[in-house]
């Protein structure tokens, strides 16, 4: 049986996962790794997670992220049908071309900004494009700028992109799940409900396990 490598920025959101295993802590099909907040982080510790063990057969970005509003509610789940590397590219003056000033890399023609998502049979949650970014979307300008680009997208983390270029290096399927602890726009820290998006993912973790074993 091949065993799936869940990668979480932080170590709680590695806890909440790993407490609702059927398993807890020592599920045999499922290792919880924290690799560190940001995609430069979360590629270089899944990297280095599969390097050090071939037994992998999937592997998933997961933690908490942020919603566009009227995509999802507080607590609920996101689950990547496509996640992009919003902010890696170039900007360049507007033009007709370009209104919001930005080139991707994919327009600068060095590779792709983007990576398919893996489906997780059993886990509920709202389906669309995870944006990662580099830096936390804090004003409802720049949400609005990310809309007018990915209108597709539901939602933003900051390691989805990382994790799935590991995953791509090792040919492994690749998916990413959030569970959504604020809504993407202005800066409110302390409307983000981290409890309820750590409890969500608690309950996320067996049906991500059982559904993705029984594949
Ligand atoms: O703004 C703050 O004061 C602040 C304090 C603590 C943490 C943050 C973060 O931005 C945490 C980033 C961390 O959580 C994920 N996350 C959660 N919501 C979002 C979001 O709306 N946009 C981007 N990332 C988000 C992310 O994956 C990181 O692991 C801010």
């Amino acid at each position: 049986m091949n065993r799936i490598l869940i990668v979480t920025a932080v170590e709680a959101e590695a806890e909440a996962l790993r407490k609702g295993l059927p398993g807890g802590a020592a599920e045999p099909g499922v290792s919880v790794l924290a690799g560190g907040v940001g995609a430069a982080n979360a590629a270089a510790a899944t990297a280095r997670a599969l390097a050090l063990d071939g037994g992998y057969g999937a592997v998933i970005s997961a933690g908490i992220g942020g919603a566009f509003r009227g995509k999802a509610e507080l607590g609920e789940l996101l689950l990547a049908r496509r996640v992009v590397a919003a902010d890696l590219g170039a900007q360049t003056p507007p033009d007709a071309e370009h209104p919001d000033g930005f080139l991707s890399v994919d327009e600068l023609g060095f590779g792709s900004s983007a990576a398919e998502g893996g489906r997780l049979p059993g886990v509920r949650a709202v389906v669309g494009t995870i944006l990662t970014v580099n830096c936390a979307t804090g004003t409802e300008e720049r949400a609005g700028e990310l809309t007018r680009r990915y209108p597709d997208a539901v939602g933003e983390g900051m390691e989805g992109y990382g994790v799935a270029a590991a995953a791509a290096l090792f040919d492994l399927p690749f998916a990413e799940i959030r569970a959504v602890s604020n809504f993407v726009g202005r800066r409110e820290r302390e409307a983000w409900r981290i409890g309820p998006a750590l409890a969500a993912l608690t309950a996320a973790a067996r049906p991500i396990a059982e559904g993705l074993q029984a594949c």
